[in-house]
């Protein structure tokens, strides 16, 4: 079958985004491989399908979300959903610069700037671990919030855990460049503990508004930037009360800004980019 698709990216997280609201979806999990396999396909980190809502839905559209390396479809993808706002005015779906996106576990609020960055109302953090989920037995966090973990080779490491409607890890490292993400990342997702896998936040903090991100995501590997993989290492930071309530974040790909008052929605603001248009025979 001839698929046409849309090349984007926020902040370097890739996507091949696919309009679904004319026809119906139904590319297999191997076609879902091989549109994202990056050497015998477009290749991405995940790729984005925009549905119509469901009728009596109070979103204006659903969107499907599915991570490029293995096919899996996943709840939430920060990136992801500036792409679709920048996707469906540049396509002409919505006139509307403010637009409810209905994902597979929640409802998005997305907002286009002056200045063409997306901001996004992400929902509330979720910090009980049976919202990842993952399996407390016999460990218990420190005052700050972070779980000892011990990885297959008996490392020991303490991440904070937290659910964007997706699962995140998050350690603290003094140097996001000298941190061992392909090391840990793998290790950590390994852990039988985390049952649907986890993605795994490596965060520095450099002042109290202004931190550095890598994050060795769930069905992806390590990305360029990872919007839920933000969000949730600045919750992690702030509840630990090491950051205040605004933070410049400093991905490899590109900067977010993730703002948390510690109770309500978190908001993430940041670009969305289209590369290329084009079709593919799967
Ligand atoms: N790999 C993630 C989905 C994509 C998240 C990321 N690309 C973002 O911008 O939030 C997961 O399996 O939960």
């Amino acid at each position: 079958m001839r698929l046409d698709f849309t090349k984007m990216h926020g902040a370097g997280n890739d996507f091949v985004v696919i309009d679904a609201t004319r026809r119906p979806f139904d590319l297999s999990p191997q076609q879902l491989r091989a549109l994202g396999d990056r050497r015998f396909g477009v290749g991405c980190d995940q790729i984005l399908v925009v549905e119509p809502a469901l009728s009596g839905d109070a979103a204006d559209f659903r969107y499907r979300i599915f991570n490029g390396a293995d096919g899996s479809e996943v709840e939430q993808c920060g990136n992801g959903s500036r792409c679709f706002l920048r996707y469906v005015i540049d396509k002409g779906l919505t006139t509307q610069p403010r637009v409810r996106v209905r994902t597979v576990n929640a409802l998005l609020e997305l907002v286009l700037a002056e200045d063409g960055r997306v901001r996004v109302d992400m929902g509330p953090p979720r910090l009980d671990p049976a919202s990842l989920p993952f399996d407390p037995q016999g460990l218990a966090p420190d005052a700050r919030g972070f779980w000892p973990l011990t990885l297959a080779d008996g490392v020991a490491v303490q991440a904070a855990l937290v659910s964007m409607g997706n699962p995140h890890a998050v350690l603290l490292v003094d140097d996001v460049d000298a941190a061992p993400v392909a090391l840990l990342g793998p290790q950590v997702q390994a852990l039988s503990r985390f049952s649907q896998g986890v993605n795994v936040g490596f965060l520095q903090i450099q002042a109290r508004d202004r931190a550095r991100i890598r994050v060795y995501e769930r069905g992806a590997g390590e990305t360029l930037a990872c919007g839920t993989g933000t969000c949730a290492a600045v919750v992690a930071g702030i509840r630990a009360g090491l950051l205040d309530a605004a933070v410049e974040v400093q991905a490899r790909g590109g900067q977010l800004r993730i703002e948390w008052d510690g109770q309500g929605s978190v908001f993430m603001t940041g670009p969305a980019s289209t590369v290329f248009e084009g079709s593919i025979e799967l």
